[in-house]
């Protein structure tokens, strides 16, 4: 079969007016290690941006310069409007909430007491202190556990109160390094319905996870880094258009066949009565797979395809699996 490229569905390029904040050349070295080299990264309002990449990658130290814990040796964080840590620290700090890798709770204070803290480093005034604790302790469904103290809580318990208290301040952008480390599958549901309610609220988030399943599922867009590099970003659809231009069907016969009947049909590899075989437009290809194996008189039970995901993109560009 002939090749030709694999189709998606590709958007144009980030326009400049549409961010809300934009990194721009961060770089960080730690004595000879450059943990970040050139890193520039862009988020839109009411988005979620995937910083994917492997352990050592370089995102907690990006999240660490975006939100003023990490001064950078080498670039710029602004938001929209102008405003950045070095015009105006804290107004900058106010429109950031950071929700660290490293959970950071008082365990033996109450988990109401715990949002409240937060809260008053921003110098929230009392009342809105109050309805604000209110809210976010709701959002990550644990206002019945208020009074309770995190010494009590599960892991995923304690995750959640570790993002309401970055929540308090209300802020623009909420940048969460990987927040589901450590946390059972049903508490990594609980922690991406919170995040999907707060993006449907508007708000834009930076996500940072090494799972690529987390990014396909939570980001708009998503910068892959590697080594402290971008080595690409954009839409699950841009990222997937990257790729050679190759799927593979899955097609189930009726019986085993005679491999002598699959002779001249290239692509196409075996195991008992399934064929893999790898085409380069499933659309255009599927048909004339299907005509030549009736001609040739087998059935076909089933097809499907094998679903391409941010692990091939990866693997792809850096010639490494994401879990190295
Ligand atoms: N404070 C530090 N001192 C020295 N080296 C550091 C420091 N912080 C990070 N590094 C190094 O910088 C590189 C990037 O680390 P970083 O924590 O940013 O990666 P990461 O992608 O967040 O990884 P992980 O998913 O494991 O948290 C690593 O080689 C790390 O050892």
């Amino acid at each position: 079969m002939p090749s030709i490229r694999l189709k998606l569905e590709t958007e144009g390029g980030m326009d400049d007016n549409s961010e809300l904040l934009s990194a721009r050349g961060l770089r960080k070295t730690y004595g000879d290690r450059v943990a970040v080299h050139e890193v520039s990264l862009a988020l839109r309002p009411g988005e979620v941006l995937g910083l994917l990449g492997p352990n050592g990658a370089g995102k907690s130290t990006t999240v660490g310069m975006i939100c003023g814990l990490t001064v950078p040796d080498a670039g710029s964080v602004t938001m929209a409007d102008g405003v950045s840590l070095a015009s105006d620290e804290a107004g900058y700090k106010r429109r950031i909430g950071l929700v660290p890798q490293d959970i950071a709770l008082y365990e033996d204070l109450p988990a109401r007491m715990n949002v409240e803290l937060f809260g008053a480093l921003y110098g929230m005034a009392p009342d809105v202190l109050k309805r604000r604790t209110d809210e976010v302790l709701a959002l990550v469904g644990l206002s019945d556990r208020a009074k309770d103290k995190p010494a009590t809580f599960s892991g995923g318990m304690k995750r959640r109160l570790n993002i309401a208290c970055a929540l308090v301040h209300d802020p623009e952008v909420i940048l969460l390094d990987e927040p589901t480390a450590g946390v059972d599958p049903q508490s990594r549901n609980a922690i991406f319905d919170n995040l999907e309610a707060l993006k449907a609220a508007g708000k834009a988030l930076i996500y940072t996870t090494h799972y690529m399943e987390e990014a396909e599922r939570l980001a708009d867009r998503i910068t892959i880094i590697d080594h402290g590099r971008v080595v690409a970003s954009g839409t699950q659809a841009q990222l997937f258009a990257l790729l050679p231009a190759a799927q593979t069907l899955q097609v189930d016969l009726g019986g085993e066949p005679d491999d002598a009947l699959l002779a001249g049909l290239p692509g196409v590899t075996r195991s008992g009565q399934r064929l893999e075989v790898r085409v380069a437009d499933v659309a255009r290809d599927a048909g004339a797979l299907m005509a030549a194996l009736a001609q040739r008189g087998l059935q076909v039970r089933g097809i499907a395809t094998a679903r391409v995901t941010l692990e091939d993109v990866f693997l792809q560009l850096t010639g490494r699996a994401l879990r190295d």
